[in-house]
């Protein structure tokens, strides 16, 4: 048995779960759907749909019975909007990460999926890696004793995009922590949360500083965060003025954990999909792990669509409660450094 998707825009990360479709075992893509008839048919042509699959409009696509799930990929914006759009059409929702542009937004979008008794996550695609998943189980086993500390960071050059990319303009909810700073923030909550003993823990306090670019959205900017009464700290960074640091590091009393590439582990040209242990005054190990060579959206779709057919309502490594958790401490760090937009 397999789940019939539906892609909700054409761009880049649309192209990328396409291509990840063709190999999973319970996914299997049915139709797209396009602002216009030009690129949905060029994108179904690319990847072997029907033409009368490939939608001229969003609203088209929701009508389509044999569409079970939909994949919502426009910019960050017009998540809210279509993803109640898609409940009450009855789709199954996989929403990009931000799952929307403030907490008031992912609070309708949670209702209208329970009220349409749909299954909802945001696409946190790395968590569904097994590289992810050993950093959870070693740091929940107690292998590096009590957590003190977590630092992670995702950068990128946002100024190859160009000036008029989405990622420079206000208006489509551009910026640093929107687009990856969350990447940081949701794998601070989600170790805090294996340290004591929950699925995710939310942060107590956050300080941030950040700098906001002309045509304002943030440039870089960084937060130091305390859990669980200030017991662990997190130290967490992002931007996208240049390529740079984007590891992660989970600090214990009995040693260290070195993830040199903890978002895409997928694509070893982003960096050494490896995990090290430290332990204190010895050389790093690396510990093993189930390695494999699909996609990280192949995974990501593919656990989405075993939920789905096991009638669950949402997926076990991006939770309702912890998708509430993770925009109430976007928005706090937001506030801190001045970051609106139209939705706030
Ligand atoms: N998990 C991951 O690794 C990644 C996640 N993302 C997330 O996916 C989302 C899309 O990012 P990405 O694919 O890079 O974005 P792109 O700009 O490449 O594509 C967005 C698509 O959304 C549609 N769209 C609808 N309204 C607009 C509008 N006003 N302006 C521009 N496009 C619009 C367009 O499709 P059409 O014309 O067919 O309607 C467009 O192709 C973001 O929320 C981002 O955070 C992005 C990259 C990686
Ligand atoms: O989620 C993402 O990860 C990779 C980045 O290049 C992209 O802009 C972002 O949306």
């Amino acid at each position: 048995m397999s789940v019939n998707w539906g892609i909700i825009g054409t761009g880049n990360i649309a192209n990328a779960f396409a291509t990840a479709l063709k190999d999973a075992k319970k996914s299997k893509l049915v139709a797209i759907g396009s602002r216009s008839k030009e690129s949905a048919v060029k994108f179904g042509s690319t990847y072997g749909l029907l033409e009368d699959h490939c939608y001229p409009s969003y609203e088209e696509l929701l009508q389509d019975p044999e569409v079970h799930a939909v994949y919502i990929c426009t910019p960050h914006p017009y998540h809210c909007e279509l993803s109640i759009k898609a409940a009450k059409a009855g789709k199954h929702l996989l929403v990009e990460k931000p799952i929307a542009m403030n907490t008031k937004e992912v609070m309708q979008i949670i209702d209208a999926a329970k009220a349409n008794n749909v299954l909802l996550m945001e696409a946190y695609m790395y968590r569904c890696h097994p590289q992810t998943k050993k950093i959870h189980s070693l740091v929940k086993s107690g292998a590096i004793g009590k957590v003190k500390v977590i630092r992670a960071s995702f950068n990128y050059d946002g100024t190859s995009f160009g000036p008029d990319s989405r990622v420079w303009n206000n208006e489509l909810g551009g910026g640093a922590l929107l687009d990856i700073g969350g990447y940081p923030m949701s794998f601070a909550r989600w170790i805090a949360g294996a340290a004591t003993g929950q699925e995710f823990a939310d942060p107590d306090t956050i300080q941030a500083t950040g700098h906001l670019s002309e045509s304002n959205v943030d440039e870089w900017t960084i937060a130091n965060v305390g859990f669980a009464g200030n017991t662990i700290g997190a130290q967490l960074f992002t931007g996208i003025f240049a390529d740079s640091d984007c590891t992660a590091e989970v600090i214990g009393t009995a040693g260290t954990l070195r993830i040199p590439s903890p978002w895409r582990p997928d694509v070893p040209a982003m960096g050494t999909p490896k995990i090290f242990l430290i332990a204190p005054g010895k050389e790093p190990t690396e510990v093993s792990y189930d390695k494999t060579n699909l996609s990280v959206f192949t995974i990501e779709a593919d656990e989405v669509s075993e939920a789905i057919l096991n009638g669950a309502k949402e997926c076990r490594y991006m939770t309702l409660e912890d998708t509430i958790g993770q925009v109430k401490a976007l928005d706090a760090w937001r506030a801190q450094i001045g970051l609106k937009y139209k939705a706030d």
